[in-house]
């Protein structure tokens, strides 16, 4: 039956305003009408369906995404859609492909790195598609430790160019997305050689393909990497490898904003910090956080609907079974990633305003908020996307088996999240990182230097080593202001240990090596209490619209008291709860699941997403879900013959054998 809304009686139950919710959830009234216009475009268009994507082989489905990218950029084009506007169509057609990384590392590397003239040569030919770029960064040998990058580029005062050259097979690019079969240039990481002197990886413009006929230039070898993860996902982008042989590029294609090599081959290096070359990743760790909420809310979305469509036992005298989303077990899986989703959000947008404001004062040469920002971006990178793969997953065992179907949208959508969790950094590597801010700020309690941004409450590390939680009954577990502190006072008790312990060795380093499973749970505690105090800020602003407000601080509590009671060890350990308030939490956390309920369908109603985006049966805004996975299974080719392929060679043979047996 069309039209029907089998959702609408959860819809009824809602408590709050979902228009206004929508528009927290978009950032401002702007940002949801613009993308709500941008969604249904893209819906509407049958050049971007995509839910025959894990049918495809690998050339068909690169082919298909070469059409849709082309497609996209005509409709931008056409439609002179800003860059605002381009950058949600590309999201909303929901396909990676070489594009994201011309726009959103390619650009972006040139723009951080580059000098104005640069910027001049560089920019209008890849604004308008002139050239196509990629970051080719990764090496076959190397990833994390990019010190270690072997690619070398070599200054020839001679001819003012320079040679870049693969020395090893170690040394062969692997990994950069977009080049394995598209880009004619890439943004290049190689270890800068003057007058025999090595100055460290540094970033070129390489040419590497023809603009006339797309062969690769001379010097250069291309391809891509190979099939990765599971069907559709991530196939759709070319990883590629890329080796040189001694390939010469004018001296001019040095990103030299950070560092300069004159004519004569002297190494210069402007008045900013080195770690500027790392910028580019600064950025995108950045919008990666976005990502996480984007991607988790999705999943999120298809369990929370689907939750309430299915039932499984407790019918009575003949009455409707349980709807499965009314089992406490699926409520203490489904709403912690729910509060997760929305946590993830919100910190983003702050994230974002970090970065925004870091870019700000660099223009004006104060790099001070710089190792802040590198820690934000690292931390809450690593934070929220081994959050959202874990979850997508959930979601999935949510779903029961109908999750394990590629129509329920979340196998694809788990196969292409889950190398957040590697690119731009390594999770592990990036809380490391993490791990020695919060060495540092540790090492220089006392010295005067005060602690600053996110990592200021550190400076009432005397009070929070033994501050004791006042909790007395469930409800105290509401305040904000006991979240708070027994949040800080678990981080700062576990960094304060790490840094005790790392004082035993006379060799700091060795001593690191030795902790590093302790550092990364410390960063990990600093990391969600980040989360934690950006909701609550978050609520402390004003939030129009009827219980919307309430609403989300109740998915604030569940956020905090989940985290807190999946990491009871260290809380009590620690000291900061006893195990009495660790059940009084517990207790609250049951009350709060309860509360949410009602609001669940709403809640994921709030992202706004078409069901072209969520590409999942199971995840329909009108939960009709059954009829159309019924549907859907015979669309298998499979299906397209009642008697497979195969069946005269291999089946017909053993079954007339067992006739044969059967009659001896
Ligand atoms: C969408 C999909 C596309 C995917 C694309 C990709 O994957 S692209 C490929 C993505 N690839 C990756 O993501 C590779 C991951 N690996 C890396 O990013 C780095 O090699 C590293 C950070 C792990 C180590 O760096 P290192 O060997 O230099 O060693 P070190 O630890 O000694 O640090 C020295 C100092 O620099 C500081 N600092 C470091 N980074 C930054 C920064 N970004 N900003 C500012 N500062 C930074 C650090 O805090 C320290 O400061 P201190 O204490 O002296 O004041
Ligand atoms: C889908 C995808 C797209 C990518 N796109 C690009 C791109 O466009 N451009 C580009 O340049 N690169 C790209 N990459 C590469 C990516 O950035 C690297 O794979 C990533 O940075 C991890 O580095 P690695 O592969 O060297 O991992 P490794 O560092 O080899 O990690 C292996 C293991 O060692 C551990 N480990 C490593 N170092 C330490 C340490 N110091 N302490 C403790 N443990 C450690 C890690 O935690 C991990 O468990 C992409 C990768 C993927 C998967």
């Amino acid at each position: 039956m069309a039209g029907v809304d089998y959702l609408a009686d959860e819809r009824n139950k809602a408590e709050f305003d979902v228009n206004e919710m929508k528009i927290v959830w978009a950032g401002s009234r702007h940002a949801f009408e613009l993308s709500d216009r941008i969604s249904r475009l893209v819906a509407s268009d049958p050049a971007f369906r995509k839910d025959n994507r894990p049918m495809l082989s690998r050339k068909e489905l690169f082919k298909n995404t070469l059409r849709k990218t082309a497609h996209a950029w005509k409709r931008i084009n056409e439609l002179r859609l800003t860059e605002e506007e381009a950058n949600k169509l590309r999201f909303y057609v929901d396909e990676p492909a070489f594009a994201d990384l011309h726009w959103g590392m390619f650009v972006p590397a040139i723009k951080g790195q580059g000098t104005d003239e640069q910027h001049q040569k560089w920019l209008p030919l890849a604004y308008k598609m002139q050239i196509i770029g990629c970051y080719a960064q990764t090496e076959l040998g190397h990833g994390s430790n990019v010190q270690g990058l072997e690619t070398t580029a070599t200054f020839d005062p001679q001819t003012d160019e320079f040679i870049i050259h693969s020395p090893t097979l170690t040394s062969s690019k692997w990994w950069p997305g977009g080049l394995g079969k598209v880009s004619t240039h890439a943004v290049v990481y190689a270890r800068l050689i003057t007058d025999g002197k090595d100055h460290g990886v540094h970033g070129f413009i390489v040419q590497l393909r023809s603009l006339d006929d797309h062969s690769p230039l001379p010097g250069i070898i291309v391809g891509d990497i190979g099939m990765k993860f599971g069907n559709g996902a991530y196939n759709t982008m070319d990883n590629g490898v890329l080796r040189f042989d001694h390939v010469r590029i004018p001296r001019n294609q040095m990103l030299m904003r950070v560092s300069q090599v004159t004519r004569e081959g002297k190494y210069k290096q402007s008045n900013v910090p080195r770690q500027l070359v790392y910028g580019t990743m600064v950025y995108v760790r950045q919008v990666i956080v976005s990502d996480a909420s984007y991607a988790l809310s999705r999943a999120v979305c298809i369990a929370t609907r689907y939750s309430c469509v299915r039932r499984q036992f407790g019918s009575q005298n003949g009455g409707a079974e349980t709807q499965v989303i009314d089992y406490k077990t699926q409520q203490n899986r489904l709403f912690p990633l729910l509060a997760s989703a929305y946590a993830f959000r919100f910190v983003s947008e702050w994230l974002k305003w970090l970065y925004t404001d870091v870019m700000q004062r660099l223009q004006a040469n104060d790099f001070s908020t710089l190792p802040e920002a590198h820690a934000c971006t690292a931390g809450l990178k690593s934070l929220t996307t081994s959050a959202t793969a874990d979850g997508i997953e959930e979601c999935r065992k949510l779903c029961g088996g109908h999750g394990y179907l590629c129509s329920s949208g979340l196998p694809e959508l788990f196969a292409v999240y889950v190398p957040a969790c590697t690119y731009e950094g390594d999770n592990t590597v990036l809380l490391l990182q993490v791990a020695r801010f919060l060495m540092k700020t540790v090492s220089q309690l006392g010295s005067g230097k005060k602690p600053v941004g996110t990592i200021s409450y550190m400076e009432q590390a005397e009070h929070l080593m033994k501050c004791r939680c006042e909790v007395q009954r469930a409800e105290d577990w509401l305040k904000p202001s006991v979240i708070l502190e027994v949040f800080e006072a678990r981080a700062t008790r576990m960094s304060v240990a790490c840094a005790q312990n790392l004082s035993k060795f006379a060799n700091p380093e060795e001593g690191f090596s030795e902790l590093l499973a302790d550092l990364v749970e410390a960063a990990i505690a600093h990391c969600q209490l980040i989360v934690v105090s950006k909701f609550i800020e978050k609520l402390r602003q004003d939030i129009p619209g009827k219980g919307v407000k309430q609403v989300l601080g109740m998915l604030c509590n569940i956020y905090a008291l989940h985290i807190l009671h999946k990491n009871l060890g260290d809380f009590v350990s620690t000291g900061c709860i006893t195990s009495k308030q660790a059940s009084l939490a517990n207790e609250q956390l049951r009350s709060l699941y309860s509360q949410v309920r009602p609001n669940a369908v709403a809640l994921v109603d709030s992202f706004n997403y078409t069901d072209h985006f969520l590409g999942s049966v199971l995840g329909r805004y009108d939960g009709n879900v059954y009829p159309n996975l019924y549907e859907e299974a015979w669309k298998d080719p499979l299906n397209d013959s009642v008697v497979p392929d195969g069946y005269h060679e291999y089946i017909r043979p053993i079954l007339k054998q067992q006739l044969r047996t059967a009659r001896l």
